[in-house]
């Protein structure tokens, strides 16, 4: 049985601050054990103000950047120099500035890439990606990724998974093209809820009242469907690290004082 825990801060610039911290330190541990790490990276507002408080931490220093391995959960199927891109705002904030080995930061092709604006076959591409970096241990197409970054939507999704879309009811496939997102851009490349159950950890991140319903739906145990990040868990732990507004419909959570 996997592990759920709630940490509530007392405002995004906190949260930001206090999980690049948690992130050094897990990353430093995780090397020390085993000499490397993984970590699939997320896009939106809170999970790039995390990077950029790791870019602003003289902490960052104490991870080897080379020994690390670095996928995304989604993308935006957009141009690679269009600034709605993750992988952009993500170099931007934090890959550009530290030594990041470029084999192991595995991006999802942009749609000026080599499979032009194909989404199908970027989403095959990365799933074949997946597929090459699994170890024999991960029995299957998908890294058992040490820790899963994750932001989500009012309307619950996670990573490009809506709800009531085709990829919330996806079994097979690791990652899928998603078309006509309620949220633009519209044309996305997402893994599915299986691949990122494959995590041993799952960070799920969000702040502002505007999340506080899917928040609390996906904790008292709403549907996946319904509520894709309900469906986001790790085989280790799932950990939502949420501000005050976020936690807001939430009952039993230890609450800061405001800072
Ligand atoms: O479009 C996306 O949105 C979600 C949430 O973003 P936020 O700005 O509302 O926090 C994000 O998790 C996902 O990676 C991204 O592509």
């Amino acid at each position: 049985m996997t592990d759920t825990e709630v940490v509530v801060y007392a405002n995004p610039e906190l949260l930001a601050a206090a999980v690049a911290a948690r992130l050094v330190t897990r990353l430093v541990d995780l090397q020390a054990a085993k000499g490397s790490a993984s970590v699939v990276l997320t896009g939106g507002g809170t999970g790039i103000a995390v990077l950029d408080q790791l870019r602003r931490s003289p902490a960052r220093d104490a991870v080897d950047w080379s020994r690390l391995d670095l996928y995304w959960g989604d993308e935006r199927f957009v141009p690679a120099n269009d600034g709605e891109r993750n992988e952009k705002q993500a170099r931007e904030a934090l890959l550009d500035h530290v030594p990041v080995d470029p084999k192991r930061v595995h991006a999802m092709a942009a749609s000026d890439g080599e499979f032009g604006d194909d989404v199908d076959a970027a989403a095959a591409a990365y799933a074949r990606v997946l597929a090459d970096n699994a170890q024999p241990e991960d029995h299957g197409d998908v890294p058992g990724f040490d820790i899963t970054l994750l932001g989500l939507g009012g309307e619950g999704h996670t990573a490009s998974v809506f709800p009531e879309s085709p990829a919330v009811h996806e079994t097979e496939r690791s990652v899928v093209a998603v078309r006509n997102c309620p949220k633009p851009p519209p044309t996305r490349v997402s893994l599915t809820l299986p691949a990122i159950r494959r995590s041993h950890d799952v960070w799920l991140l969000t702040t502002g009242a505007a999340k506080a319903d899917a928040v609390a739906l996906a904790l008292s145990g709403a549907g996946e469907v319904q509520v894709p990040v309900a469906g986001a868990r790790g085989q280790r732990r799932t950990l939502w690290l949420l501000d005050k507004a976020a936690a807001g419909k939430l009952s039993n959570v230890y609450q800061p004082p405001t800072a």
